[in-house]
């Protein structure tokens, strides 16, 4: 890092226990994404401006050219402001939610406004923001989404793995063995290479077999947490009521998208929801998370397939939403903010009194996973419960898979074993956890809870 500024305060150490992630840190991986890898993923997003400019020229005109110098410059400022650590800036353009950006940046306590210095979580989620922000203030590529190419490619390339995973899910019976395979596929879509290395089959048969996953077991062996019973177990209780909403709160589009829609068609075609409500980013985000018109394309891709039963699914899930059985949530800015998810509650009300509507609510992916956790280096064994800081608008489900330093819920002795024999645990995404924990109403009758029960909350948690 070419920082100017006295950099004494970052320290070389991996991150210690009990604080949050930050680039801080030089030992962590935070340093080492904030250092090298956002950087790189600005500059894709540079070049894959200029690798669209034919078709942006012929769709806007000689015009947009303007936009792309600047959107250019742009960036390339933004990547000599990270390198060199300087402050975040306050938001001055058109932005949606520059209001509760602005508020939030104006009161971080100063030594955690730089982006090495402040916790690695609002440092993403900043350059993440201030990227779309260079293109929401253009005048011509507003609607841009400049990971559309890196979505659809993982689409693309999963084609097999689809194919195969389409004819094995038709018409399975309800069962939990069958619900739990399908979570399992859920979450190893959550890592792309490991998914798509476990759907290289030996012979033809094997093609159309749901237990694609027991013929790589091995997977399940790095599976470290598996609450899906609790969730299974949650659903069958709540049929008897009327209704039964699930929200999904969605991570990346491409394979892991398609998997979402299978688990969805499930838990719908067996009662074990009367209704899906998927939230998705409204901005482009974290390169490949999933954005509504993501869903429209994924659907097309689907339906036009030349496989009759990857075809039928696709229209099959076309009705579904058509039927509101499958309702794309109106995508909350709170989802692309920088807090972890115990303040919804102070921040964002609306969205945590819509969770709290649902049986059960499941978060997808590590960066949901880390705003549950705060981004906090919690003891691995602290129960998932405690970690989630009061945060309980419902019954809720964490499926990711392991990619940051952020973990609880395991058994005593599970980290330093893992430690020992892969020091790359943690950040590899060979290891996954499916947790649990259900909605218990805090004694001090509050209908929501808030930070300010959280205490007592914890207290009647069990
Ligand atoms: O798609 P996912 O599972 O949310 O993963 C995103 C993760 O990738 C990272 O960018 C690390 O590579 C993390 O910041 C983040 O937790």
């Amino acid at each position: 890092m070419r920082t100017s500024a006295n950099n004494s305060d970052l320290l070389d150490v991996a991150t210690p226990r009990h604080s949050l992630l930050s680039g801080r840190f030089k030992q962590s991986f935070a340093y080492v994404a904030l250092q090298a890898r956002m950087p790189g993923i600005m500059q894709q997003v540079i070049n894959t401006l200029h690798s669209n400019e034919h078709e942006l020229v012929k769709k806007h005109g000689e015009e947009v050219w303007k936009d792309i110098q600047v959107i250019t410059h742009n960036i390339e400022r933004l990547k000599r402001e990270l390198s060199n650590d300087r402050r975040f800036t306050l938001f001055h353009g058109n932005e949606v939610d520059k209001a509760e950006w602005n508020a939030f940046l104006s009161e971080l306590p100063h030594p955690k406004r730089s982006y090495f210095r402040a916790s690695w979580l609002h440092a993403e989620c900043y350059l993440y923001r201030r990227l779309y922000s260079f293109f929401e203030n253009s005048k011509h590529l507003r609607n841009f989404d400049y990971f559309l190419d890196l979505k659809q490619e993982d689409l693309r390339i999963s084609e097999l793995a689809i194919t195969c995973l389409a004819k094995a899910t038709r018409n399975l019976s309800k069962s939990f063995d069958n619900f739990g395979k399908l979570v399992r596929i859920n979450l190893w879509s959550n890592h792309f290479d490991i998914q798509l290395n476990s759907y290289y089959f030996s012979t033809l048969e094997d093609r159309s077999d749901i237990n694609v996953l027991t013929s790589v077991a091995d997977l399940d062996k790095r599976l470290l947490v598996d609450e899906s019973l609790l969730v299974w177990n949650c659903l069958m209780k709540a049929k008897s009521n009327k209704e039964i909403i699930v929200d999904y709160i969605c991570d990346n589009a491409g394979f892991e998208l398609f998997t979402d829609f299978l688990l969805m068609e499930y838990m719908l075609d067996h009662g074990l929801a009367t209704q899906v409500r998927m939230h998705v980013k409204a901005i482009p985000w974290y390169i490949s998370d999933v954005m509504p018109h993501d869903v429209e394309w994924t659907l097309k891709y689907l339906m036009d397939h030349k496989d009759e039963c990857v075809s039928g699914l696709g229209w099959k899930l076309k009705r579904l939403l058509a039927e509101q059985r499958i309702v794309i949530s109106p995508p909350s800015y709170f989802w692309t903010g920088p807090q972890a998810y115990f303040v919804m509650v102070d921040c964002s009300i609306g969205l945590y009194k819509l969770l709290s509507q649902a049986a059960v609510a499941i978060f997808k992916g590590d960066l949901n996973y880390r705003k549950l956790l705060g981004d906090y280096i919690w003891d691995s064994t602290e129960e998932f419960i405690t970690c989630l800081r009061g945060f309980r608008p419902t019954n809720m489900c964490a499926m990711r898979t392991v990619k940051c330093e952020v973990i609880c819920g395991l058994s005593e002795g599970t980290a330093d074993r893992l430690l020992h024999t892969d020091p790359n645990w943690m950040i590899s995404g060979t290891y996954g956890v499916i947790q649990y924990t259900d909605s218990l109403k805090c004694k001090c009758e509050c209908l929501h809870l808030t930070a300010s029960c959280m205490d007592k909350s914890l207290m009647c948690s069990k």
